[in-house]
């Protein structure tokens, strides 16, 4: 029946106030209003209508973006909406497209890494969108370790030009969004060659296709890379691949302000094709990063509450097992064992929301610092940011080691059989996020970076260095390596300074270890790849560590509403608490906790998923996800799901005719024994 909400009695059951809630999540009541105004403009218009990608074939799929994003634009201007609006409603389009790369990697790349000038002449048109850009680094042959790129940038005194070559087939750019098909400009990266000489890798703005007619431009050859996982899903992206026969650009297309960030040097071509060093300092490039990642933690944050959304409402509508004379069955979210699967990832999206929160202040005060010539927390700020974008989202995604969840997946087992239809949203979702865990650095060598940093932070102690930031605690790592817990009951388990002790002496213990490990080899490198495996299981600890204490310091700010708090203290230690008994062994082995406090540990977050359980159904409505952005028959705001799926089940192209195509030539034979004369 429409109209009815079928989930009110769950949502009767809060004990806390839901719209405060909303403007927590959201992070400030502004926030919160251009969220919720934009997302219902976005829902309310049929252009945006993406209930339909599973079955669309490529070309439909992608013709059917071009039109989206064409038309998200005409909005903007019509509306004149801000660059902050202009970029919630690209988000809740939701669906992956060419202005992704645009705005999020082309002209920041620009802002970041070009000259004052450069960026007079490329941001206006960037901004208008007169030119369209993509970010073009990976190559068939390398993506992680960007100092094997192969592209070649060689400086031509003769004609002030650079000559961009990809002299091999593995050096063809592979992968770039928006690439394939639309951009017409990229920054592209190659090894600048001047003189003879190799000076690394550097930024180049290159324009791909003609503005008049859109075909390639002499010695460009260009196209999409093809079909990714999943339907629909990603595959709105036009991945693609590039190579360069000896196209020529002049030499102030070269981005001279900063190099690539993972690059070593700052260089400026003069006219003469001498390199200099630019007078800007090399760390500069750490602020960049500092901010694509912050985002993506925080898109991980929605990725991961838009499937415990989903889970979460589809838990109270299922119902098995357990009638007695007839009554209603038991609601699957009445299960521990779903409570236990559920309740943490829900509290995970509300950590990583807040860490997400705290990364973006960080990124200010990063920048804050630069301006005074301060590089001292860049290091740490580098590997912290590194670390958490690694940890957020191998936890929404997929599972990176045996160590961290994979929240979208355990989603879709939460919700039985029917999370495997594309109907219930999940599928696509898992298609569209799992790649996160690879670009903007693969998880595992992001980790290693971060392992490699906690390694260094702890050699240093010796000669006095004060470790700043999220490493501060290594500062107290003499009282961290001998400190025993003293929890002694349940409730204990509750106070954050007994709970950020254990977890600081966790990972200073697994951090030292690793230290004392590598200083038994002559050659540290070789201890290095050779224990890379416990490294990564350390730099898990230390990141668990961060977002653990976010939690702790987001609860100590004055947060308003009946009752908001209180949810927060118990998502807070569900949060903790889960991930100390997943990784018992790392607490026990250490000598952090005793095995009757781990039990102790266990008791209370077990009493911690009663407390919660009243209260998820609203906790997951504080999101204000409308219908169209969740797009999930199961994650109805109403819960009306069963006839709802019955419907979508007879929108199925393959429904449109009773009996199949091909039946007459392969069914019919089949039946009708008569396959030796049918023509196959
Ligand atoms: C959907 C999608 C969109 C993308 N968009 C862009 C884009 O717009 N522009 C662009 O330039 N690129 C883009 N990329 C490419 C992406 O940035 C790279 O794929 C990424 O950097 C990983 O590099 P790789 O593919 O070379 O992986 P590899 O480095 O080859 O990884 C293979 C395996 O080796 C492991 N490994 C690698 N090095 C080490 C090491 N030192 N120690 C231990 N293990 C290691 C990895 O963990 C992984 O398991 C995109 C990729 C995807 C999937």
């Amino acid at each position: 029946m429409e109209g009815v909400d079928y989930l009110a009695p769950e949502r009767n059951k809060a004990q806390f106030d839901v719209e405060e809630m909303k403007i927590v999540w959201a992070g400030s009541r502004n926030a919160f209003e251009v969220s919720d105004r934009i997302s219902r403009l976005v829902a309310s218009d049929p252009a945006f209508r993406k209930d339909n990608r599973a079955v669309l074939g490529r070309k439909e799929l992608f013709k059917n973006t071009l039109k989206k994003a064409a038309h998200a634009w005409k909005r903007i201007i019509e509306l004149r909406l801000t660059e902050e609006e202009a970029s919630k409603l690209r988000f809740y389009v939701d669906e992956p497209a060419f202005t992704d790369l645009h705005w999020g990697m082309f002209v920041p790349a620009i802002k970041g890494q070009g000259t004052e000038e450069q960026q007079q002449k490329w941001l206006p048109l960037a901004y208008k969108m007169q030119i369209i850009g993509c970010y073009a680094q990976t190559e068939l042959g390398h993506g992680s370790n960007v100092q094997g790129l192969e592209t070649t940038a060689t400086f031509d005194p003769q004609t002030d030009e650079f000559v961009i070559h990809s002299p091999t087939l593995t050096s063809s750019k592979w992968w770039p969004g928006g690439l394939g098909k639309v951009s017409t400009h990229a920054v592209v990266y190659a090894r600048l060659i001047t003189d003879g000489q190799d000076h690394g890798v550097h930024g180049f703005i290159v324009q791909l296709r003609s503005l008049d007619d859109h075909l390639p431009l002499p010695g460009i050859t260009i196209g999409d890379i093809g079909m990714k996982f999943g339907n629909g899903a990603y595959n709105t992206m036009d991945n693609g691949v590039l190579r360069f026969d000896n196209v020529r650009i002049p030499r102030n297309q070269m981005l001279m302000r900063l190099v690539l960030f993972r690059s070593i040097m700052v260089l400026q071509v003069t006219r003469e094709g001498k390199c200099v060093r630019s007078n800007v300092p090399r760390q500069l490039v750490y602020g960049t990063m500092v901010y694509v990642r912050q985002s993506i933690v925080s898109d991980a944050s929605c990725a991961l509450s838009r499937a415990v959304c989903i889970a979460t409402r589809y838990s109270a509508v299922r119902r098995q097992f357990g009638s007695t004379n007839g009554g209603l069955e038991t609601q699957v979210i009445d299960y521990k064992t779903q409570q236990a699967r559920l309740f943490p990832l829900l509290a995970s999206a509300y950590a990583f929301r807040f860490v997400g929160e705290w990364l973006k202040w960080l990124y200010m005060d990063v920048t804050q610092r630069l301006q005074a010539n301060d590089f001292s927390t860049l290091p740490e700020a580098h590997a912290c940011t590194a670390g958490l974008k690694s940890l957020t989202t191998s936890a929404t995604a997929v599972k990176l080691t045996s160590l961290l969840q994979d929240g979208i997946e355990e989603c879709r087992k939460l919700c039985g059989g029917h999370g495997y239809l594309c109907s219930s949203g999940l599928p696509e979702l898992f298609a569209v996020y799992v790649p996160t865990c690879t670009y903007e650095g693969d998880n595992i060598v992001l980790l290693l970076q971060v392992a490699r940093h906690l390694v260094k932070t702890i050699s240093q102690l010796g000669s006095g260095k004060k470790p700043v930031g999220t490493t501060a605690y290594m500062g107290r790592v003499e009282h961290l390596m001998q400190c025993r817990s003293d929890v002694q009951k349940a409730e204990d388990w509750l106070k954050p300074n007994v709970v950020l002790e254990v977890f600081e002496a966790r990972a200073a213990r697994m951090s030292v270890a690793c230290a004392q490990t590598l200083s038994k080899f002559t050659n540290p490198e070789e201890g290095f790849l050779e224990h890379s495996a416990d490294l990564v299981e350390a730099a898990v600890a230390h990141c668990q560590l961060i977002v653990v204490s976010k939690f702790f310091d987001k609860l100590q700010q004055d947060i308003p509403g009946k009752g908001v708090k209180p949810q927060l203290q118990i998502l807070c230690g569900i949060y903790a608490l889960f991930l100390l008994h997943k990784h018992q062994g790392d607490f026990l082995s250490t000598g952090c906790i005793t095995p009757k406090q781990a039990s102790l540990a266990n008791d209370q977050l077990r009493s911690l998923y009663s407390q919660v359980c009243p209260n998820a159904i609203a906790l997951v409505d504080a999101f204000n996800y409308t219908d169209h952005y969740l797009g999930s028959v199961l994650g109805r705001y109403d819960g009306n799901v069963y006839p709802k799926l019955y419907e979508e089940a007879w929108k199925d192209p393959l429904n449109d005719s009773v009996v199949p195509a091909g039946y007459h030539e392969y069914v019919r034979p089949m039946l009708k024994q008569q396959l030796r004369n049918a023509r196959l």
